[in-house]
């Protein structure tokens, strides 16, 4: 099988919470600033509408300034963080050296942490017990297997890190920064490492400040800036069009994005509630909608067996927790919605069925997330 990796207007939201400077004067006036103005929490975009078609043989260097997104989108990529909207395909195996000490616990001995951070990596443990020694060998901790994990020192739990996350050979390789830590001796097994993982994944993914070291390692680039996609092509039109932002942002000088013009506002939401009225036909939804720039759209619709079915707003619902969430001016987000579906005679029959949402019935494209609770219900109707 092919490797791939492929994005489509791959973009990040997340929540963050903004104190507003107010000078205060002493105690009292910061206790009840404190009190009285609690952080504001909004939005800030992490990632715009990212397209990427990776390929099978591709070496790409993620290119940007500290702050551009390489890390995050690193992490986007390894699932670690879902897209707000748009879709990422990965295709293959997927080896991820982000963050090399996830899973670690400083109360276990060295051995058992192999299989900690084995777990949190999704290894077998015949796999680990069959390479443990191979592992404790390769980070020169032979003779610490039964000490505890914090009584070593940070290199030897780097070294325990790198040993267990490079154990096996995965499709595609997703690193921020080339491993380098540890003493020479360890370095020198650590390249060799790295090396031999990078010609034997199908895909890499690296992101580096190391110009030298992405020249040498990839053949492929994707320059970032401020969450955008400035360029991506092959390695040398990419360094290129990296130090060309460079000295534009020197000179202060506006940046050219490949995504030039504004594109389509992004429609998100979730179907919290589901129901099918008494005799069948006419489907009871409930849930919430919002675009991407904070307003609230109408239009919805069910796609049920190839056919659209326009959904009639029964009522506007407060959801002061989704204006907190995507910071809105207005609550009134929530929506209860009727459908008439007259094939639909069980909540069986929705399997399958997505809700989608736009500004009106026409327009509506957006597939809402189905909620836990519904997916359980449909599930359960299914087996019944
Ligand atoms: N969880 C988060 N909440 C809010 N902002 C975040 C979060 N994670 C990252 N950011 C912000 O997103 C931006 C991109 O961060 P990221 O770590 O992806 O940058 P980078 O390109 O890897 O930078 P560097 O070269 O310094 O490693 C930064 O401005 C950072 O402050």
């Amino acid at each position: 099988m092919q490797a791939r990796i492929r994005t489509r207007q791959l973009t990040l939201d997340v929540p963050t919470f903004l104190q507003r400077e107010r000078p205060v004067s002493g105690w009292a006036g910061m206790f009840l600033s404190a009190a009285f103005e609690p952080p504001r929490r909004s939005l800030v975009r992490l990632l715009d509408r990212i397209d990427l078609d990776i390929r099978d043989g591709d070496r790409v260097a993620l290119l940007g300034r500290n702050g551009a997104g390489k890390s995050t989108l690193l992490r986007v990529l390894n699932r670690v963080y879902q897209p707000t909207s748009g879709t990422v395909e990965v295709q293959g195996s997927c080896q991820a050296l982000l963050n090399m000490s996830l899973g670690f616990n400083g109360e276990a001995t060295v051995r058992e942490n192999v299989y900690l951070r084995g777990v949190a990596m999704d290894l077998r443990s015949s796999f680990l017990r069959r390479h443990m020694d191979e592992i404790l060998e390769f980070a020169g901790l032979q003779d610490k297997a039964g000490h505890r994990l914090r009584t070593l020192s940070s290199g030897q739990r780097l070294r325990l890190g790198f040993a267990i996350s490079t154990s096996v050979q995965h499709d595609i390789m997703l690193m921020d920064e080339w491993v380098g830590t540890g003493d020479a001796n360890f370095m020198a097994r650590a390249t060799a490492r790295m090396q031999d993982r990078v010609s034997g994944s199908r895909i890499v993914v690296l992101a580096s400040h190391s110009v030298g070291l992405l020249r040498e390692v990839c053949n492929k680039g994707v320059v970032l800036e401020a969450g955008r996609l400035v360029y991506a092509g092959d390695i040398v039109e990419s360094l290129r069009a990296y130090h060309e932002l460079l000295a534009k942002v020197r000179d202060n000088q506006p940046i050219e994005f490949e995504d030039a013009d504004a594109g389509p506002v992004q429609v998100m939401g979730a179907v919290e509630e589901i129901a099918l009225a008494a005799g069948g036909g006419q489907v009871l939804l409930k849930g919430w909608m919002v675009d991407s720039q904070g307003r609230v759209p109408d239009g919805l619709v069910l796609d049920f067996d190839g056919c659209r079915y326009a959904a009639s707003l029964r009522e506007r619902t407060r959801r002061p927790d989704v204006q907190r969430h995507f910071g809105l001016q207005d609550d009134a987000c929530g929506f209860s919605a009727t459908v008439e579906v007259p094939p639909a005679t069980t909540l069986a029959d929705l399997s399958g069925a997505r809700v989608l949402g736009g500004h009106t019935a026409a327009e509506a494209g957006a597939p809402l997330r189905l909620a836990p609770a519904v997916q359980a219900a449909i599930a359960r109707a299914v087996r019944a």
